[in-house]
């Protein structure tokens, strides 16, 4: 067990999957209440937030087809106005108003703003679960820079700095961004204490759809043995996956957590394994 005073001027990550942010009160009680301990305890946060089903309910109502491949969106112009809306719209005023509600003072935009994150167009790439040919994703992007300064600054003049996964390159193209790979590039570039992926689930699960089967931790090892095993599948496998990648770049743990009850992330950061799945090095 650690106690948060430990981790006094270092910092913590914390990802939001977009299904979240659709109950204020709820968001507020769980992830607002841990980040405004985390900030008691001297911790430098940083938040990054996702928005999948309210984009995927937009492009529905603009009578625009959602494409889905392996996890991640094709992104045309018409999808990435759509993100625009919902991330830098919605689900940003959402997360603004749970975190305003938990006395935590974010300031909420997205990597676009300044030069936050720097991503340039992801080349067509072979995919896990996407067949033999190469896919071309249109206009997501990969994270090819993180202004470590520009987070440090907002963090010395008392702001929570709040993300959006869009990010832009040097002419000003914004991308979309998947945002457990924005979170995970942001923390490993901060050389984060911890990262926690916050989603819907209470963590890694030996039946996915048995929540009473959590694994409290697991090794780099253990974790690839459940990818190639099939407990880990869907939507979990690129959170896992990217999670190792970034346990070799420095992050010292990863938490995957839920927001039930809702002390769940806050008992998980003082102790590991307690209410989600750590990842530790080694
Ligand atoms: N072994 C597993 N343990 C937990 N969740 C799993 C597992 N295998 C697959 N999943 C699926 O992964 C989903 C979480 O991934 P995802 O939907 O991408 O989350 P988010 O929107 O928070 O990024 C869960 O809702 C669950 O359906
Ligand atoms: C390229 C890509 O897939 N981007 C994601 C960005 C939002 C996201 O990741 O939202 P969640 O965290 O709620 O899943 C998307 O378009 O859905």
């Amino acid at each position: 067990m650690s106690g948060l005073r430990d981790f006094r001027g270092r910092w913590f990550v914390v990802k939001i999957g977009g299904e979240l942010a659709q109950d204020r009160p709820r968001l507020a009680a769980s992830v607002g209440a841990a980040v405004r301990a985390f900030l008691d305890a001297g911790i430098r946060v940083a938040v990054i937030h996702g928005g999948g089903p309210q984009a995927t309910e937009l492009q529905k109502k603009l009578g625009l087809q959602p494409r889905m491949v392996a996890g991640r969106r094709y992104t045309d112009e018409a999808t990435l106005e759509v993100m625009k809306m919902s991330l830098a719209g919605q689900v940003s005023v959402d997360v603004a108003s749970a975190f305003r509600l938990a006395g935590v003072p974010a300031l909420c935009t997205t990597g676009m703003s300044a030069g936050l994150i720097t991503a340039e167009r992801r080349p067509p790439k072979v995919m896990s679960g996407a067949g033999p040919e190469p896919v071309d994703l249109g206009l997501v992007g990969d994270v090819v820079g993180v202004d470590v300064e520009a987070f440090r600054r907002l963090s010395d003049a008392g702001f929570v700095p709040v993300l959006g996964s869009l990010g832009g390159d040097g002419r000003g193209q914004p991308f979309n961004i998947n945002a457990d790979t924005v979170a995970t590039r942001v923390a490993a570039k901060l050389g984060a204490a911890k990262l926690f992926l916050v989603s819907n689930v209470p963590g890694v699960l030996a039946n996915k759809d048995d929540p009473s089967t959590r694994l409290p931790t697991l090794t780099p090892a253990e974790a690839r043995e459940k990818i190639a095993s099939g407990v880990i599948q869907g939507g979990m496998i690129p959170k896992v996956e990217e999670s190792l990648e970034m346990l070799e770049e420095g992050i010292e743990a990863i938490h995957i957590v839920g927001i039930s009850p809702p002390e769940a992330l806050l008992h998980e950061a003082e102790r590991p394994g307690s209410q989600g799945t750590a990842f530790l090095r080694g």
